[in-house]
């Protein structure tokens, strides 16, 4: 069997008597661009939380590669390549935009916040920085504090942070909430760009229909917890299952 970029295994957690996330077995390959769909309180975001080390399991494991990550923290989970949107409480409230991306950079390098540091480094570190602001449009707001940015800005930042991580896994959790129309493009370009290097693995929970079908490679279908769907695109879309989940959504979402 070809190893799984990560993989979760029987993968469950209780809140109370309430199974959130339900013995979900899941593998996920490089190359591939998963879609995470169900409805509200499916267990979407949780199922993330537990990849991303933000929760533990009540039971089950997760594997990056071969190797069983369940017991590893978040921020060592980052280091091994599993990257999820940097939270923005992470960032310098002072600092401006570019000046965050740059420190996340140089953690990326393995570099302390030194304050010696050659003129030439430093200059190299802000280009990369910058060349992730390009990527996500935000070169206009390079300079201002984080603080300063409207809300669309601080989802493109957070993705110029995860471009900073160089993960081999991706986790986005619906990155373009609340973007306008003119933004959400710019962001769904840049999933289409990672997903074409075949090393990378890209798991996106989203609701909008019109995203899921242009980007999916497969999508997975939890439904209370569980696990309730798993294959190409057209076969899970056309599942009565899967119409009657989205039955409750928005006329233009449903399929
Ligand atoms: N920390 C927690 N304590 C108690 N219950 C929780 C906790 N986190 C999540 N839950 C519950 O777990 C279930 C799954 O929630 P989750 O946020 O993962 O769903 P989701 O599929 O991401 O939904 P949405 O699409 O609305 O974001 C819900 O019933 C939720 O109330």
């Amino acid at each position: 069997m070809t190893s799984a970029s990560l993989r979760t295994e029987d993968l469950t957690i209780r809140f109370g008597g309430h199974a959130a996330v339900n013995m979900v077995t899941c593998a996920f390959k490089a190359g591939e661009l998963t879609v995470i769909v169900g409805p509200n309180g499916a267990g979407k975001t949780t199922y993330f939380n537990l990849i991303s080390g933000q929760l533990k399991p009540s039971s089950g494991r997760i594997f990056k590669g071969d190797d069983d990550i369940t017991a590893l923290s978040a921020s060592a989970r980052a280091k091994s390549g599993i990257g999820r949107a940097f939270q923005l409480t992470n960032l310098f409230p002072q600092l401006s935009v570019l000046e965050n991306v740059r420190l996340a950079v140089q953690a990326q390098h393995g570099l302390g916040p030194v304050i010696f540091r050659s003129a030439r480094s430093f200059a190299n570190l802000r280009d990369e920085a910058y060349a992730y602001l390009e990527a996500t449009r935000l070169q206009a707001a390079a300079a201002l504090p984080v603080t300063a940015l409207p809300h669309g800005d601080q989802r493109k930042l957070e993705i110029a942070l995860l471009l900073a991580l160089k993960p081999d896994i991706f986790m986005f959790d619906e990155p373009t909430a609340g973007m306008s129309v003119d933004e959400a493009p710019v962001i769904l370009e840049l999933i289409e760009e990672i997903r074409k290097d075949t090393g990378k693995t890209i798991l996106l929970v989203e609701h909008k229909m019109d995203v899921v079908r242009s980007l999916a490679d497969r999508i997975i279908v939890l439904h209370n917890g569980e696990l309730v769907a798993d294959g190409m695109p057209d076969e899970v879309i056309a599942l009565p299952l899967v119409r009657d989940i989205y039955l409750g959504m928005p006329a233009e979402d449903a399929a």
